[in-house]
């Protein structure tokens, strides 16, 4: 019988890392071989499963990516967009597909990541929910049925620890409204409204971001006209859905070509 693929989990003690260890040694689809924190972590050294309190898995938390990556068929990444950029490079040279689920990134961070992805398969989406990607296309649907007299916002909520915002999500899902419009979303974006702001331009598309205690991650698409209004939205729960996405994303990459690939591609939507 084959071996599982191996799987590396970036930024292992994070909120999503320490999901995604617990994700794969419950999946039986996948086995984790390395689990990566950054240079000085007080977890280096030490067996994952014992340093988020459980029993040991033989898997020790190491800084060094190219030792582990290595020995990975992928990797799956929820950090920062400067560790994100040079894991990605590193992923490329060992031929693994990188699951890349870290948002806030530049344009030059992603011109990056497409650079590599020139050798290597890499996935990236900034949800990886089957709910947040289904409402991606029915929000470019929506959008696209209406016209202008509908004000287009996005309205995303999120813990208080969340570093970036608008969140990933509410960017993937001004994307689907300004493709649906027939816009770009740098055209009509209009983010961070604060003072005398002048009224609403029409055609616009709004984003409004929320931050406070563990919101795990909500995101409303609201069209609202003269009369009428509707919405659209998805709550995430726990963090389990983001995670089950990572590794089917991780599995469904094994037999790609390479190139840059998005969640609805891996979900066929
Ligand atoms: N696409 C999706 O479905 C989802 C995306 N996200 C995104 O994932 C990212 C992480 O979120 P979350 O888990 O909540 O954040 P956390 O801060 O809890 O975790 C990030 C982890 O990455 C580590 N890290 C940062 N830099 C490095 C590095 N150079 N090498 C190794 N590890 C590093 C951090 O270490 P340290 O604490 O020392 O900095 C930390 O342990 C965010 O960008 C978030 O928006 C989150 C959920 C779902
Ligand atoms: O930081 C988070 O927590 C989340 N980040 C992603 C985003 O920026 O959209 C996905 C999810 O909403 C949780």
């Amino acid at each position: 019988m084959s071996e599982l693929p191996g799987i590396v989990v970036t930024g292992a003690s994070g909120r999503m890392g320490q999901m995604l260890v617990r994700t794969i040694a419950e999946s039986g689809a996948a086995r984790l071989v390395g689990a990566l924190e950054r240079a000085g972590h007080d977890w280096i050294g030490r067996d994952i499963g014992e340093a988020m309190g459980g029993a040991a898995i033989d898997v020790l938390v190491t800084d060094d990516p190219v030792e582990v990556f290595a020995k990975a068929q992928a990797v799956i990444d929820f950090t920062a967009p400067a560790a994100t950029v040079a894991f990605a490079g590193l992923a490329a040279q060992a031929r693994a597909v990188h699951v890349i689920g870290t948002t806030g990134l530049t344009e030059a961070d992603l011109k990056a990541i497409n650079a590599a992805a020139r050798h290597a398969v890499i996935v990236r989406a900034g949800n990886m929910s089957l709910g947040v990607n289904l409402l991606v296309q029915l929000t470019k649907k929506v959008a696209a049925a209406l016209d202008e007299d509908f004000d287009i916002e996005i309205i995303e909520a999120h813990h208080n620890q969340k570093v970036d915002a608008p969140s990933g999500t509410a960017l993937m899902l001004g994307e689907a409204a300004a493709e649906g419009r027939g816009v770009k979303l740098a055209d009509v974006r209009d983010s961070g409204r604060d003072g005398m702001t002048g009224a609403r331009m029409r055609g616009n598309i709004g984003f409004a971001a929320i931050r406070g205690g563990d919101i795990v991650g909500d995101h409303d698409v609201l069209f609202a006209a003269k009369s009428e209004q509707i919405t659209l939205r998805h709550r995430a729960m726990d963090r389990t859905v983001f995670a089950k996405g990572a590794l089917k994303a991780a599995l469904w990459g094994q037999d790609k070509s390479p190139g840059e690939y998005d969640m609805v591609d891996v979900l066929g939507l």
